[in-house]
């Protein structure tokens, strides 16, 4: 490796990667894959005021806040976004967020359209990379909340009735993925990731780096 690149590694910034789906489309399975791959992406563990699912743990899948806590969180400006989404608060804590980054980790998040749009409109926004997955059918998302198992008949008909107000913004995101077969989404997710990792580092180091080839290469010619 070059002293260029060396230096390189030390100075960029991680990317923020927000994926976002209605509800059942598969998108937290998506992310654990993503996770499961690269152990250098961070992961943004939001808070809710949505009470835990059996076995979700606090910290882990979310901080799981009462209402008047999250509301001070908002208030101390700790939320880089958040948004009520099903009768719930959720929120991204900016502290963890901007620490990843600075340490050139890039942060996978699990938000709504309302908070990609809000770390779109941030000071962070030419460093967000935004991911939309689709279901195949609207049966399938229906399929795929009931075989998850893990809501009431009540949650599930709630996050359906939500699901077209979601997809409507489809065409905000840099990229939109139809989740047919999660291993295929899967690779997709990866390239874009691999991708964009090249776009980013590509403007601070490769000119040093074209440097050093040039000097290398007035070397052989001389
Ligand atoms: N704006 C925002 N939305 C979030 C956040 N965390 C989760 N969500 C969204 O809230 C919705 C409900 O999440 P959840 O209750 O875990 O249900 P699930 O997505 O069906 O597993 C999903 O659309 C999530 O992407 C957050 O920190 N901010
Ligand atoms: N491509 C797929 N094909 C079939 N089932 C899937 C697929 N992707 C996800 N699932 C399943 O659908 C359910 C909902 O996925 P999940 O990741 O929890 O969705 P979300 O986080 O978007 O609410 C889970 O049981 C998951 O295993």
């Amino acid at each position: 490796m070059s002293s260029n690149q060396t230096s390189l590694a030390g100075t960029r910034r991680g990317l923020l990667i927000i994926l976002s789906s209605p509800s059942g489309a598969g998108k937290s399975t998506l992310a654990g894959r993503l996770m499961a791959w690269d152990a250098s992406l961070s992961f943004s563990v939001s808070a809710t005021t949505r009470p835990p699912r059996p076995g979700e743990l606090d910290g882990r899948e979310y901080y799981f806040r009462e209402r008047a806590d999250f509301e001070d969180m908002i208030d101390a400006g700790e939320m880089l976004e958040h948004a009520e989404v099903f009768g719930n608060l959720y929120g991204s804590p900016r502290a963890p967020v901007q620490e990843a980054i600075e340490a050139g980790r890039d942060v996978i998040f699990d938000i709504d359209w309302q908070g990609g749009q809000q770390v779109r409109n941030s000071t962070l926004s030419k460093d967000v990379v935004s991911i939309f997955i689709l279901p195949p059918s609207i049966a399938e998302l229906d399929r795929r909340l009931r075989a998850r198992g893990q809501d009431s008949p009540d949650v599930i008909a709630t996050r359906m009735a939500q699901s077209e107000a979601e997809i409507s913004h489809w065409a905000e995101y840099d990229y939109v993925l139809v989740n047919e077969d999660i291993d295929e989404t899967e690779e997709k997710l990866k390239t874009i990731l691999t991708a964009e990792r090249l776009h980013r580092d590509r403007q601070p180091g490769l000119a040093g780096f074209v440097r050093e080839l040039n000097a290398e290469f007035r070397e052989r010619v001389t």
